[in-house]
């Protein structure tokens, strides 16, 4: 069998980004204004720093309104506290994202559940992810939601397929198994405690990888034809000094067996940026009580 066709993540995000710009030119024609998206650091981590500044670069790209807050590393949590307050308050801020993780002594539960949920763009808080358990509109987290999209453009309709997901975070694993199953997969949600993973993997017609760890799934694990999305993004030594990323699926192995799979970079990664700014534009429809038609 021949190669699996590799799903390129960076030119579906470059799509949406050019419909959620088309998007925000119509949105401001009819409210007078454009969305706004406020995204909040606390602290100085380099590879955070780099996420946020790329989504700050995204949202000016799709012609929103940018707002950057940094705070130090040894802001307490009353004073992320007080600046969401702000945020909330303010009508020109659509969303709000605050950069995960934060420092050791801010609890993460308590910000989260601070932000109004009709400004949660990333889907985190308690409101959002009961209404996508029941079926209501609300926020979906933008990584598993970028995920679902580059299934259904590859598979169609997703009814009746076979579906393991491999990791049950609440930024990942467990909305995307919502996901696939409000899409009538039947979900498998795989853990550290499974037991017999490889044997359940085969079976899969959909393998999405999210437990965080290079080249967990191997391609002998892979139904052929099946389709892979690799949502791992690990930084590993590749020698001579330097590092490189790689995701959770052992890609070449993998490739050679798979009808298709997302490549790392360049795959879930772009996406979720761009599931961002469509979420931001959601929200601003939202409270400018305007029909939303979109992706
Ligand atoms: N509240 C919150 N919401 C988030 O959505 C959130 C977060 N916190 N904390 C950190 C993670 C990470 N994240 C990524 C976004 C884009 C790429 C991305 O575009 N990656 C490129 C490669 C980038 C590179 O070279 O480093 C790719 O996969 O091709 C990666 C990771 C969003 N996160």
């Amino acid at each position: 069998m021949s190669d699996a066709a590799i799903i390129d993540g960076k030119a579906h995000a470059a799509a949406l980004r050019a419909q959620v710009a088309d998007g925000v030119a119509a949105f401001a024609a009819a409210a007078g204004r454009v969305p706004g998206l406020a995204v909040v650091l606390v602290g100085e981590d380099p590879a955070s720093q780099v996420y946020v500044r790329s989504k700050g670069q995204a949202t000016e790209a799709a012609g929103m309104a940018s707002f950057s807050h940094r705070l130090p590393a040894e802001a307490s949590e009353a004073e992320l506290l007080a600046l969401i307050a702000l945020l909330n308050a303010d009508s020109a801020v659509d969303g709000i994202l605050v950069q995960l993780p934060l420092p050791h002594q801010i609890d993460e539960d308590r910000v989260i559940a601070a932000i109004h949920p009709d400004k949660d763009v990333d889907g985190f808080s308690i409101a959002n992810v009961g209404r996508l358990s029941v079926g209501q509109p609300g926020f979906v987290p933008c990584t598993p939601l970028g995920c679902a999209m580059l299934l259904e453009d590859r598979l169609g309709d997703l009814a009746g397929l076979d579906a393991i997901v491999i990791g049950r975070s609440n930024i990942v694993g467990k909305p995307m198994a919502q996901l696939l199953l409000a899409r009538n997969c039947t979900v498998t949600i795989a853990h550290s405690r499974t037991r017999d993973l490889a044997e359940k993997v085969r079976r899969a017609d959909i393998v999405v990888a999210a437990v965080g760890r290079p080249h967990f799934v191997r391609g002998d694990w892979i139904k052929p034809g099946a389709t892979v999305i690799d949502v791992g993004i690990n930084r590993i030594e590749a020698g001579d000094g330097k590092t490189r990323l790689v995701g959770d699926v052992a890609f070449d192995e993998a490739r050679a067996v798979a009808g298709a799979i997302t490549p790392v970079p360049g795959g879930v990664g772009p996406m979720t940026i761009a599931v961002l700014m469509r979420n931001t534009l959601v929200a601003a429809h939202r409270t400018a009580g305007l029909p939303y038609t979109g992706i």
